[in-house]
């Protein structure tokens, strides 16, 4: 049993709070690999910004959870080494599935869980987020719920059979299961294919699909319902087209690849919403600086020489997303 305070991370609630009164959103961003890390904690340090690390079952499945535990403990020394003296970096768990494991998160030094019930039934779900909240919360560990069934591909839902978070149910899920924050449904999905060229239209002059705006009518229902509670985005990668076209170009295969408009997590980021959650775009810069530079350099066969250029990218990546989208630099 491991606290994360040992480890020099911080949990949620101070960086939500100051987040929402000061109409920003943290970034949370998946990490898999060591230069995924390297990456985040670089563009935290240079823009002065906390930052969430997110671990999936998957990634927890591909590096070893006990790697990435080191992984999220390293980034703490790494950011001080880097001149950050005092860097806010939680570690948390992305759509935790039971009890078992978000227990094990928070035995092994995890800052925050989330758990995602948005699958089970209302009264189902309130009992797993109540029962993780009971023992998170002795460890001072935050805990993220989930209200609300997000569509698309790698959901394996469809968008008839999504549903909308209803900001009727809010107050009585907020309150009985005293979660920390709250990830609802407004119109995103995971993955580089949040909707089909049918839900959009196509702008005349680019021929470039155009997806349809995300309900922000619900969640000003929402934020009118619980004020000041920290409402999570999920899905919220924008699949930059620069990325995209790099992949087609170097030998890829992502035809009408669509994301979240930037314009909209940036209205999202002054509201409520205080934690937007990116992974696709980074695994798209990564993909496409890795092609590129392969292909332009046929004869390399060190992982270094690509995953240096790879890197880079990334990095570029939060930073913008940090400074031009999220709003979260300069706030250490
Ligand atoms: O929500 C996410 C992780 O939980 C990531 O969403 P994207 O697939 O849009 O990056
Ligand atoms: O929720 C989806 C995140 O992007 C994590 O994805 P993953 O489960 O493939 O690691
Ligand atoms: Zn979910
Ligand atoms: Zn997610």
């Amino acid at each position: 049993m491991v606290n994360y305070k040992e480890l020099g991370l911080v949990n949620t609630r101070e960086m939500f709070k100051k987040a929402v009164a000061g109409g920003y959103a943290i970034p949370a961003f998946n990490f898999n690999t060591m230069e995924q890390m390297q990456a985040i904690v670089m563009a935290a340090v240079e823009t002065k910004s906390p930052v969430i690390m997110q671990v999936s079952r998957g990634a927890r499945n591909y590096a070893n959870p006990t790697i990435l535990r080191y992984m999220a403990e390293g980034a703490v020394e790494y950011a001080k080494e880097l001149g950050c003296p005092n860097p806010e970096i939680v570690l948390h768990l992305d759509h935790g599935d039971s009890f078992e494991t978000c227990k094990s998160c928070i035995d092994m030094g995890f800052s925050s869980v989330m758990i995602d019930g948005s699958s089970l039934p209302y009264e189902e779900n309130i009992a797993l987020t109540k029962k993780v909240v009971e023992y998170a919360h002795q460890y001072d560990v935050t805990v993220e719920a989930e209200l609300g069934v997000l569509a698309g591909v790698e959901d394996e839902v469809v968008a008839e059979e999504s549903h909308y978070t209803k900001p009727e149910e809010v107050i009585d899920f907020a309150t009985r299961t005293g979660c920390d924050s709250l990830a609802i449904s407004i119109g995103t999905s995971h993955g580089a294919y949040k909707f089909t060229p049918d839900q959009c239209t196509r702008d005349p002059k680019t021929g470039k699909l155009v997806p349809p705006p995300l309900a922000f009518e619900i969640l000003h229902e929402i934020e009118e319902k619980l004020p000041g509670f920290p409402i999570v985005l999920h899905g919220s990668s924008s699949v930059p087209q620069d990325c995209v076209d790099t992949i087609n170009e170097f030998g890829g295969k992502l035809p009408d690849a669509v994301g979240i408009p930037e314009e909209q997590l940036r209205e999202a980021s002054k509201s409520a919403v205080c934690k937007i959650n990116i992974d696709s775009d980074s695994r798209l810069a990564m993909t496409a600086a890795i092609r590129k530079y392969l292909a332009e350099n046929p004869s390399h066969f060190d992982p270094r020489q690509y995953l240096t250029p790879a890197r880079e990218a990334m990095k570029q990546m939060y930073i913008h997303k940090i400074v031009d989208v999220l709003g979260s630099n300069d706030k250490l």
